[in-house]
């Protein structure tokens, strides 16, 4: 188990490029399993999910060409669906979520997949439901038995297209039926489709492999089924989630940086939530500029009452952010109340954030009152342990901020995320040693 030691008090400054979004590569290249010809791929974040997701598609006999250090063309024209049936198979595809995506596209050209329960996250309940009932809508037949290895397996001769009104506006789950339902016969209807920045990178993908797709961008997708589908490229988009945690990181630590290229139009909500916490953000074409502040103060709402910043599906606020919008509050102005509606352990790293010196009320599993301390109190360094991707990096924001010296354990969880991200911030100023 790997960990950072990181010296707080620490000021940033200068320019800092994000990552290719990994929540969107995720999708995209489980895509590249739709066609028999090569589909390459720029932008693609070098974390440990992204990693192992190639790492596996190579296993199963993709052909990986590696064109530059984030450009790799892939050609799925002779998968071994055998490969489905071994032991290595089964611990890989259990080591990230992203892989339950590649079940659409194993069904929708081999009629047949199977997945053990996936991994990611460990922030509460996770459920699948969506994925499958929407595969059984399209006449696949669906099997969980916890007895016989745990995995869930899907099959289906002829998936037919049909209307379907989604279980729950699931990210994963949308993308999934979606690329199932691209090669099925006829028209597939999706509402309360997920629509995140990731699903309608996906769509236009498909779209440009000769995929026929309405309704980009909204919760309700058409899809006329096609026969077969073609090679294509795609650039990913830049990670939002990485961009929403420089700007938090920039206000704690009091830095001035630069963060390039963010495709303003897709962060939707997430620069206003960081202004109603009283950050200045200036967008300077398509960059962010975060001026450095002593002090930011969070608004109220119009009539006086305190705020609160909830995650809702996209274009709600993504509950990824979350830890991030808490960790950032500990240092304004003002109270504000953290909702996690999504995930019901999420917020239990505030416990570590109290032993640093932060106020904070944990009032139930999904919800937190941040009382901002406005710099009169310092936060002091501990020893800790990163439970979840998002908290990894909000306690690494934390101590970046904090009085002395604080060692973060698991870092392996901020790496399933983040690309290098103590050579990255080192070289903007921070003092993070991996050990
Ligand atoms: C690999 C990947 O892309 N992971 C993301 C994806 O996970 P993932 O696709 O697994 O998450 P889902 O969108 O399926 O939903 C996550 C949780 O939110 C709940 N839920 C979902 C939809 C809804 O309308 N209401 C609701 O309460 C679900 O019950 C579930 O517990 O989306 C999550 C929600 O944005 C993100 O946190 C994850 O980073
Ligand atoms: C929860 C997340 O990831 P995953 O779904 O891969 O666990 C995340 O990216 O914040």
């Amino acid at each position: 188990m790997a960990s950072f030691k990181v010296t707080g008090g620490r000021k940033l400054h200068g320019e800092i490029i994000p990552q290719g979004a990994k929540n969107e590569a995720l999708q995209i290249i489980c895509a590249v399993l739709l066609t028999k010809d090569p589909v390459t791929i720029h932008n693609i974040p070098d974390i440990r999910d992204v990693n192992a997701l190639i790492d596996l598609l190579g296993d199963m006999g993709v052909k990986k060409t590696r064109l530059s250090a984030s450009s790799v063309r892939f050609q799925a024209d002779d998968v071994h669906m055998d490969y489905l049936e071994s032991e290595a198979y089964k611990n890989k595809a259990a080591s990230l979520r992203g892989s339950v995506m590649m079940l659409g596209p194993l069904l929708a050209r081999y009629k047949k997949g199977k997945i053990p329960r996936p991994g990611g996250d460990k922030i509460g309940r996770r459920r699948l439901d969506t994925h499958f009932l929407g595969f059984e809508r399209l006449g696949a037949k669906f099997d969980f038995d916890p007895e016989d290895g745990g995995f869930y397996k899907v099959d289906a001769s002829n998936l037919r297209g049909t209307y379907m009104l989604l279980d729950e506006a699931s990210v994963t789950g949308t993308a999934n039926v979606l690329m199932a339902a691209v090669l099925a016969e006829g028209i597939t209807t999706i509402y309360n489709a997920a629509c995140e920045p990731y699903l309608q990178q996906l769509c236009k993908m498909l779209v440009r492999m000769g995929a026929k797709i309405s309704g980009i961008g909204s919760n309700l997708l058409q899809i006329e089924g096609v026969s077969e589908l073609n090679g294509t490229e795609h650039t990913m988009l830049p990670d939002m989630i990485e961009i929403g945690s420089f700007i938090g990181m920039a206000a704690m630590t009091q830095s001035e940086i630069t963060i390039k290229n963010c495709s303003i139009p897709d962060l939707g909500v997430i620069p206003g939530v960081f202004r109603k916490l009283g950050i200045q953000l200036e967008i300077r074409g398509d960059d962010i500029f975060v001026p450095a502040q002593d002090h930011y103060e969070i608004d109220t709402f119009i009539d006086g009452s305190m705020l609160t910043v909830a995650d809702a599906p996209w274009p709600g606020f993504t509950p990824d952010l979350l830890s991030i919008v808490l960790v950032t509050a500990v240092q304004a102005k003002g109270t504000v109340l953290i909702h996690q509606k999504m995930f019901e352990s999420r917020l239990f790293f505030v416990d570590k954030l109290i032993e640093m010196g932060a106020q904070i009320i944990l009032c139930d599993p999904h919800r937190a009152t941040v009382v901002g301390m406005n710099r009169e109190i310092q936060l002091r360094g501990i020893r800790m342990t990163s439970p979840d991707i998002r908290a990894g990096v909000a306690l690494l924001i934390a101590a970046m901020s904090a009085k002395g010296v604080s060692i973060i354990d698991n870092i392996e969880q901020i790496d399933r995320g983040y690309q290098n991200i103590d050579t990255r911030l080192n070289a903007l100023g921070a003092e993070i040693i991996r050990l």
